[in-house]
């Protein structure tokens, strides 16, 4: 008998999330911890479920810009070898307790120096607290594995050292490069060198592009980057037409990012939040999905727009109506656009993702 889905079940599907922030993602009460250990006064709150609500509300701005300065406090409270492995690990806990069994998590390294410390320092703390993170996950009986994708801020410019910092740590689960931030005024090819040392090197990387600015950030992501996915990609839909009676004309580009099978990192609630979709049953996801275009659903930040992958694809399933065939598809999806090698991919593919579909389908 096939179960019913639902906030409850969808936990219980194995998920590939490809989209997440390591400090949008932290838990209300380590924050607050945090914050006391480093002696860090400027939280708007000390109860966490105050400042849980605080982050989700800040965050709700309608702009990108004013989404991103809620993470000045996270941000704060991550400069010491042990918040980083505690965040890290915490991290961990919190996507295998959702049922995800393989995520790439993202950061920006130059971010956490306030105190000190080094990126190579950073990077190992990290990749320490991902570790342990996956030994409690195995404990209780999860399995999950963590590949790190670094960031570079778009409004610094550090990107050709955090690309090299990238490529250093590739056969320690570092599986790829991004660069982050606001969009508007800082357009992907400020960051030429980077992407063309990493292609040279290939090496993998995605680029957050059509989320606040529209397309001529995606194309030249894909077209003078290079970018093997996007970051959101949401404002594809300006390239694609549809009529009065559902017909539906492609563009060039649209049409570019579909034969080619280019990843899009859908992140609903964020998108909602920042202001680049109206709501979720506006959201171009649900026209993407249908277009068959290589959609994956993220979280992006679950702190700031309180989700969980299960959440996201609830969301979905109440609104478009997606069952578990859905749901497998968007994983499977996802797997085959993670940055890990294909035998790998092949191998959660065939060994997780579909055994645990099957057996909630029945
Ligand atoms: O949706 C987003 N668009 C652009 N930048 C983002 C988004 N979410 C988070 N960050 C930025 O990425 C940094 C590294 O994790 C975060 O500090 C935040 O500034
Ligand atoms: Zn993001």
């Amino acid at each position: 008998m096939s179960t019913p889905v639902s906030l409850d079940t969808i936990p219980l599907a194995p998920k590939v999330l490809l989209h997440d922030h390591l400090d949008g993602g932290l838990r209300p009460q380590t924050v607050i911890d945090l914050a006391r250990a480093a002696g860090y006064d400027q939280l708007p709150s000390e109860r966490a479920d105050e400042l849980g609500e605080w982050f989700i509300a800040s965050a709700d701005s309608g702009s990108l810009e004013r989404y991103l300065e809620t993470f000045s406090h996270t941000v704060a409270v991550m400069q010491t070898h042990e918040a980083l492995v505690r965040v890290a690990a915490e991290c961990v806990e919190d996507l295998a307790a959702d049922g995800v069994v393989y995520a790439e998590v993202r950061y920006a390294p130059e971010l956490f120096q306030e105190r000190g410390l080094t990126l190579d320092e950073i990077v190992c703390a990290v990749q320490d607290g991902f570790r342990e993170g996956e030994r409690r996950a195995a404990e209780v009986g999860k399995s999950i594995r963590i590949g790190t994708l670094l960031c570079a801020m778009r409004q610094n410019a550090r990107s050709a050292e955090i690309a090299e910092l990238a490529v250093r740590y590739r056969d320690v689960e570092v599986v790829g490069f991004d660069i982050a931030g606001p969009e508007a005024g800082f357009p992907p090819t400020r960051n030429l060198d980077a992407f063309e040392y990493l292609r040279q090197q290939n090496a993998h990387f995605t680029v957050h592009a059509g989320e606040a600015f529209g397309l001529p950030s995606i194309w030249e992501a894909l077209q003078h980057c290079g970018t093997e996915r996007l970051g959101h990609g949401v404002r594809i839909v300006d390239d694609i037409k549809v009529d009065d009676n559902g017909g539906v004309q492609l563009g060039r580009l649209a049409s570019y990012v579909r034969d080619r099978r280019i990843p899009l990192e859908m992140c609903p609630s964020s998108n909602l939040q920042t202001g680049a979709a109206p709501s979720i049953a506006e959201h171009p996801v649900g026209l993407l999905a249908d277009l068959r275009f290589r959609v994956t659903v993220n979280t992006d930040n679950r702190l700031m727009s309180h989700c969980s992958l299960s959440s996201e694809f609830a969301v979905l399933h109440e609104t478009f109506g997606y069952g578990w065939t859905d749901l497998q598809w968007f994983t499977v999806n996802a797997m085959k656009s993670s940055f890990l090698g294909f035998d790998e991919r092949l191998e959660i593919i065939n060994n997780l993702i579909k055994p645990g579909y099957a057996s909630l389908i029945g």
